[in-house]
């Protein structure tokens, strides 16, 4: 019989593997989570169990796509998912967090100074995606839109030969219909559920 659940690997494990030299950073960007972020309600009250893998390990398999050294932009970061943990993940990014809300960016460069000691650094900048008039070699978003209007407001902050790379849920498939270039990405990555990643490619190709 075919097992459908992710093999069990400890959540240290996982650290080790996909946190290389940012294991404590990462500690400390879910402590924050879990603590400032359930009590000023970026995160809800049952989350905090489940924060590892429905929240952190989840915004791992987007890094799959990302070309060493590439700029991005995490539009509607709110809590800072999934730029923080790409950020930690690959720290040979350039990562930019974009939120337009003042309380949520205020969090977000609190959880940016906690985080700081691992060295990685990451910018916040507030704004909405459609206001914003820098671009970067990617964008990408989580629970922000649909596919179809979260290209609208964010295809001016793609470079040519870069991507917009929303990830998705099981609806992925379905998002993607009239979306011209609009490419599905199934990545499993090892003790992590499979993640669905939506990309759009603005030109010719930059090499992963
Ligand atoms: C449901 S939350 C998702 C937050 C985070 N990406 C996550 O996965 O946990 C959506 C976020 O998008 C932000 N947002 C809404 N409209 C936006 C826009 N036009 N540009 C940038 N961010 C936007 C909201 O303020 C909010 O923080």
């Amino acid at each position: 019989m075919t097992n459908l659940q992710p093999e069990s690997v400890s959540r240290e494990t996982l650290i080790t593997k996909y946190f290389p030299g940012q294991e404590d950073a990462i500690r400390a960007y879910a402590e924050f989570l879990t603590t400032a972020g359930i009590e000023r309600g970026l995160i809800g009250p049952r989350e905090g169990e489940r924060i590892w893998d429905r929240h952190i390990f989840n915004c791992l398999p987007v890094t799959q796509l990302l070309p060493q050294g590439a700029s991005l932009f995490d539009i509607g970061s709110g809590a800072g998912l999934p730029g923080i943990v790409i950020a930690l993940a690959r720290p040979d990014l350039k990562v930019t967090l974009i939120e337009p809300l003042e309380r949520r960016v205020e969090f977000l460069n609190e959880a940016v100074a906690a985080i700081a000691a691992g060295g990685v650094e990451i910018e916040v900048i507030r704004g909405r995606a459609q206001d914003v008039k820098k671009s970067a070699d990617f964008v990408t978003a989580r629970a922000v839109a649909p596919m179809e209007k979260l290209k609208k407001i964010s295809w001016h902050m793609v470079k040519t030969g870069g991507s917009l790379l929303a990830m998705k849920g099981e609806s992925a498939a379905n998002e993607m219909v009239g979306i011209k270039g609009a490419e599905l990405h199934e990545i499993k990555l090892e003790g992590i559920e499979l993640g669905r990643v939506i990309s759009v490619r603005k030109g010719s190709l930059i090499s992963a």
